[in-house]
């Protein structure tokens, strides 16, 4: 139970509406017992007496009750389905404020289709805590402990009887159908999990698989963990309906044995035959209310696996979150001595680095593929935290600094860069939404896509766009942000390389004062970069100016060199 304190604590929040929903679901339950129960005694009135007063006196209170019953069930599914959106609502904000930190290293950690069956899937699946799970073993035992409180007035022998009916079906049985369920859902949930991870795979490397012509062997394996998945289910719900079958049975015995006690004591005289068709049906109406919790083993385990998987996620430290804003000056980024591996890698991506950024200078990071260089920059950008040493901004550590904040002094270009379906317009105005129709065609063109429309479609993942036109556009954002700090990673690696030259230009020409960092493997036109840093194997292996570096003979100059005699 432990697991499911948070969703517990978040189902609280509207205690209002949770508190109406049970007593409406009281109410419900107890006229459909007093429904049964004066029917009950309606019947043997009937038959004993003449007296009409008393008959019609018992007929009204029967479709009094039978009203009740239907209008509190209405109230009780209004305000407990009420309470339940809510409670997810709260679930969904409270699980991606906890998520959004942690967003960047995630992936390292879960394959996507997991991690899609896990923030839609388990989420949904705990709607049915507060209806499946909280809600029906506390109503139930209201109405019971009542109907048990009212019988014992005819005959203790009997309320005993059905305290001990209650026991079996509203703890014994369903805990022990909990016992053996747990063993099944979690496997059911991981084969969920891994049929999602092999869907999303097929559909992204459906193209690829189709090349290499691996499309049917693909497809057979989604089959498989297709079928594995349905034998699971189908394992889980003939478990359902083996709980089920096992609880009315238990339910129809206790009624039965409250039928035999009762008949007994009528024949001993210790209980008056007017009431025992009265204490029968009052037996049978509130064990039929016990239906829910044959099904609450399935529910109540389904909302623990659920609750854990999403715990799983979220309930690892991230990067620490400051508050402060950024100080109103030009900022220097200070790394020293920072080293990091990627989650689950013992390998260090980035190796002891340290690096001065003096606000508007400019610094190119070099070096051989899976170097470090875009790690390095996923560390300046505090994308992902350092494991040690110390990244500063602006003289403060960077754990002290609100996130957002330093992001929105940034002008990002990665080597990859999402595009949202819509339009040329929406895809560049999320960089500046303030930006009008000029501004935005102003910075197309210093990006050399003049010719695009505002209005032209973009679609999902901008999949309409050449790489290098993906880049100009991602470029375009930047500019269109204006702001002082530049992180560039590749950007023009699939533009041809004059009209990269011509970008860069431009964009030193906007930027002359500011700060700039670019990532880049041409090692042409580095003469105009203040600093240009040389990485192999995660290190910083040289740094200084062009010229500093081409007198040393060392590592950059011998790079110079291949490229020279490779183009040449
Ligand atoms: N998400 C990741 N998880 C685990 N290891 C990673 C991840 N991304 C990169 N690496 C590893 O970190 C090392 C540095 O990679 P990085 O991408 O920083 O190199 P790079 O110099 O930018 O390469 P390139 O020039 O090819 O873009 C590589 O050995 C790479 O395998």
């Amino acid at each position: 139970m432990n697991e499911l304190k948070h969703v517990l604590k978040l189902t609280l929040i509207e205690k209002k509406d949770v508190s109406i929903a049970i007593f409406f679901g009281f109410l419900a339950g107890i006229a459909s017992v007093a429904l049964m129960g004066s029917s009950g005694y309606l019947i043997s009135k009937a038959a004993l007496t003449s007296q009409m007063t008393t008959l019609v006196v018992m007929a009204a209170c029967l479709k009094l009750f039978g009203f009740a019953s239907a209008l509190s069930r209405y109230g009780e599914r209004l305000y407990s389905h009420r309470a339940t959106f809510t409670m997810l609502s709260h679930l969904r904000v409270s699980f991606f404020e906890r998520l959004t930190p942690l967003a960047p290293g995630i992936f390292g950690k879960y394959r996507s289709g997991d991690l899609l069956s896990r923030i839609v899937g388990d989420v949904e699946s705990l709607q049915n805590f507060l209806l499946r799970v909280f809600y029906p073993p506390v109503v139930l035992s209201i109405v019971f402990l009542s109907t048990i409180f009212f019988s014992s007035f005819f005959s203790i022998g009997i309320a005993l009887v059905m305290l001990i009916g209650m026991l079996l079906t509203v703890v014994i049985v369903p805990a022990l159908f909990s016992i053996r369920k747990r063993k099944t859902v979690g496997q059911v949930r991981a084969m969920r999990g891994s049929l999602a991870v092999e869907a999303t795979e097929f559909l992204y490397g459906f193209r690829d698989l189709k090349i290499h012509q691996q499309l049917g062997k693909k497809e057979q394996l989604l089959k498989k963990e297709a079928d594995q998945y349905n034998e699971g289910q189908r394992k889980e719900g003939l478990e359902e309906n083996l709980a089920q079958s096992i609880n009315s049975l238990v339910a129809l015995l206790v009624s039965f044995f409250v039928l035999g006690v009762g008949a007994y004591f009528v024949a001993a005289g210790e209980l008056e035959g007017l009431y025992l068709a009265m204490l029968v049906m009052i037996s049978i109406a509130a064990f039929e209310n016990v239906a829910p919790m044959a099904a609450f083993p399935a529910y109540f385990e389904e909302s623990r696996k659920a609750a854990v998987r999403l715990e799983e996620i979220v309930a690892v430290p991230g990067a620490a979150q400051g508050i402060e804003k950024l100080p109103d000056r030009p900022l220097e980024i200070n790394l020293k001595e920072a080293s990091f591996s990627y989650p689950g890698e013992t390998a260090l991506a980035v190796d002891g680095v340290s690096l001065q950024l003096k606000p508007g200078t400019k610094t190119a990071v070099v070096g051989p593929s899976g170097s470090g260089k875009s790690t390095l920059m996923q560390l300046l950008l505090n994308v992902f935290p350092v494991d040690q040493g110390q990244l500063s901004i602006g003289g403060k550590p960077v754990e002290t600094l609100d996130q957002e904040a330093i992001w929105q002094e940034m002008n990002i270009v990665l080597q990859e860069n999402h595009f949202f379906f819509g339009t040329i317009r929406s895809n560049l105005s999320i960089a500046n939404p303030a930006a009008s129709d000029e501004e935005m065609e102003r910075t197309l063109a210093q990006v050399q896509l003049e010719l695009f429309p505002l209005e032209m479609k973009v679609e999902e993942k901008g999949q309409n766009l050449s790489g290098g036109q993906k880049q100009r556009l991602a470029i375009a954002r930047a500019l269109l942000k204006g702001k002082s700090l530049w992180f560039l990673d590749e950007p023009v690696s699939s533009v041809d390389s004059v009209t990269g030259r011509a970008i860069y230009e431009e964009l030193f020409r906007q930027g002359h004062n500011d700060t700039f960092v670019v990532i880049s493997h041409d090692l042409v036109g580095l003469e105009k970069m203040d600093q240009i840093a040389v990485m192999e194997n995660g290190r910083i292996v040289e740094i200084g100016s062009y010229n500093e570096l081409m007198k040393k003979h060392s590592y950059f100059y011998q790079l110079k060199q291949i490229e020279n005699s490779v183009f040449a």
